[in-house]
């Protein structure tokens, strides 16, 4: 199960995500202060079958010597054949009923949610972390939605919901610390890092910003 601290800089990847070795990136990624890692392998030139799993594990055990949690958005077959420590489902995923009757209790279930009654939803189902988004526009999500902006967050936390929240869409360092005013406990970023010339700094100028 995740603390609260591990949310902070919570990094999301696949190989589509960058022009670099997937593993090198992420190596760079952690040595810069990533607090979580999640696999996401979607969209154009994923991966798939034995070639995903193989990445996946390759990126599991960079996690595993780092000492930080590795979540797998959305295939639950995968997460659970890699003993992964989280998964990740989207509203459009499997339900949350059913993911939490085939996961063990250690495992860390996040849900996308972008409104109040999707949030207020996926805590009642059980949800350990909610992903609130996209905060700002972003081209990484081939289907994302318009942005809903961090006052999203901080209507959930007026709300009196305290479950983790992190912010994700379109975060960089120079917008973060507006997702954390507004009741974040951290921050998911794709491509502010995996494109970043230098993954390591650009980590570390998103962990100066966070604290
Ligand atoms: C997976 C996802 N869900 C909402 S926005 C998004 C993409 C975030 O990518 P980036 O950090 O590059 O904007
Ligand atoms: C669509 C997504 C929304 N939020 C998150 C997270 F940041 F982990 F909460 N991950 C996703 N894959
Ligand atoms: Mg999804």
């Amino acid at each position: 199960m995740m603390n609260k601290q591990q949310y902070l800089l919570y990094f999301i990847m696949g190989s589509n995500n960058t022009d670099k070795n997937p593993e090198d990136a992420l190596r760079e990624a952690v040595q810069g202060g990533i607090t979580s890692f999640q696999f996401r392998e979607k969209g154009q030139y994923a991966e798939e079958g034995p070639a995903k799993k193989e990445l996946a594990g390759r990126l599991q055990k960079i996690c595993r010597e780092a000492g930080i949690p590795f979540i797998v958005n959305d295939d639950v077959d995968l997460a659970l054949e890699l003993g992964a420590d989280g998964i990740h489902a989207g509203q459009e995923d499997t339900p949350l009923v059913d993911i939490k009757k085939r996961c063990p209790s250690s495992m860390t279930i996040g849900v996308s949610a972008k409104t109040l009654e999707e949030a207020e939803q996926a805590v009642q189902d059980g949800a350990d972390y909610l992903g609130v988004g996209p905060m700002f526009a972003t081209s990484t999500k081939e289907d994302a939605e318009n942005p809903v902006g961090p006052g999203a967050i901080r209507l959930l936390r007026e709300s009196g919901l305290s479950v983790p929240i992190v912010g994700i869409g379109g975060i960089d360092a120079e917008n973060a610390a507006f997702v954390m005013e507004a009741g974040a406990d951290g921050v998911s970023v794709i491509s502010a890092v995996s494109r970043a010339d230098d993954i390591r700094q650009e980590a570390e100028r998103l962990r100066e910003v966070l604290r």
